[in-house]
């Protein structure tokens, strides 16, 4: 565990690759699975650079087994879905450092842009616990900050130098707890794959750092929604409601369903108080929501609306509650309303779920086994 240290290798201790396993080789056959190996995605010999796609690959510290199950995902390697024309930019805002804007007219559903990982890391870079007896606790702590620095030197060494800059020049809201600056970027930026978690006591969650969507900023009312691709080792991003030119487009660091005062502990790593609609006034948007999660009715398209009114369309519960009303209508037969919340699925996950489409094709509605059976 990293608390609060000041920047600083103490004197004598010399930084070391220091994961279990000692010193990880950077790729090769039969090795253990719990072995750390510094990789690209999709998996470019050194010596072949120019294979490398258009859409670029990532740096990455995977363990063995990670890495094993990625070339099994079907479909893998894909090229990166794009959208027919750009849709974002990214500037500057009036408080929040850069962002990233909406330079034309976007539908709930849409497509904004995919991102690969520029690299992808442990979430935990901190060592093996195997420190020399003689050193501090705070001491202990700056050489676990140093060896993790080490570690994503390392990763980053690895990029091409157009990309290594590109990481370098992203936010770092870790200025003052020792961190390098390399493991600064990456607890600012950093997002999970859930697809990589290798379970375990304890499990091995990974974080990756990409070049664009790493640009949005926070809001507890998003205007859009992100998640990992793994045939492509790609993020994509995709509107959350409909979206104006011009708008900033928002992702949420956090549990949109949770109160305002957890919400803003959550970001404190992130250096900011939130400021979005739903903070402004968090007594009574904290109220507004919990009557909205607590609601026992199926969703009708006035409390669909209190939803989308509230901006909580990121939040998991939004979905269940719009599939269990598409189990509903199934179960009642009736196709046409089945079909209004099949659309609303698939615009909520087109971008992450690859059976989205399902929900509104009515010859799978009708050969459902729940189809009519409020009716016997
Ligand atoms: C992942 S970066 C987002 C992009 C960043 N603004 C930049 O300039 O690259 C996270 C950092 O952006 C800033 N930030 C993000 N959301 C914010 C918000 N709602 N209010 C204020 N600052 C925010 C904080 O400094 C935070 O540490």
């Amino acid at each position: 565990m990293v608390t609060e240290a000041s920047q600083g290798v103490p004197q004598g201790y010399k930084p070391k690759l220091r994961f279990k396993n000692g010193v990880p080789d950077i790729h090769g056959p039969n090795l253990p699975e719990d072995q750390y190996l510094f990789t690209s995605i999709p998996h470019i010999p050194s010596d072949s650079p120019s294979i490398a796609s258009k859409d670029g690959w990532t740096s990455a510290m995977l363990q063995v087994a990670t890495q094993a199950k990625i070339p099994s995902t079907p479909g893998f390697p894909s090229p990166m879905a794009r959208p027919p024309d750009v849709r974002h930019r990214i500037g500057p805002t009036s408080n929040m450092g850069l962002g990233v804007f909406s330079t034309a007219r976007l539908q709930m559903g849409d497509l904004i842009l995919s991102d690969r990982p520029l690299i992808v890391v442990p979430l935990h870079m901190y060592g093996s616990g195997d420190y020399p007896k003689n050193l501090t606790q705070k001491q202990t702590q700056q050489a676990v900050l140093a060896d993790a620095e080490l570690y994503l030197q390392f990763v980053l060494d690895r990029l091409d130098p157009e990309n290594r800059k590109a990481y370098m020049a992203l936010a770092n809201s870790h200025l003052k707890d020792g961190s390098g600056p390399i493991l600064g970027i990456m607890r600012t930026n950093g997002m999970g794959i859930d697809a990589l978690i290798r379970p375990g006591n304890p499990p091995m969650p990974y974080s990756a750092v990409c070049k664009e969507i790493s640009r949005l900023n926070h809001s507890c009312c998003p205007n859009t929604g992100a998640g990992f691709n793994m045939a492509s080792f790609s993020y994509r991003l995709w509107a959350l409601c409909d979206i104006a030119p011009g708008e900033e487009l928002t992702l949420s660091y956090t549990d949109v369903t949770a109160p305002a005062a957890e919400r803003q502990k959550a970001l404190e790593p992130y250096g900011f108080q939130c400021t979005c609609r739903a903070c402004q006034d968090p007594r009574t948007s904290d109220a507004r929501r919990s009557t909205i999660f607590n609601e026992k009715l199926f969703l009708t398209p006035a409390l669909l609306k209190t939803w989308t009114d509230e901006g909580l369309q990121a939040s998991r519960i939004y979905d269940n509650r719009v599939m269990s009303l598409w189990h509903y209508h199934v179960y009642r037969g009736d196709a046409d309303n089945a079909l209004v919340c099949g659309q609303l699925l698939t615009k909520l996950w087109r971008w992450s779920n690859s059976d989205a489409e399902k929900y509104t094709d009515l010859a799978l509605i009708r050969s459902h086994p729940m189809w009519m059976k409020l009716y016997g």
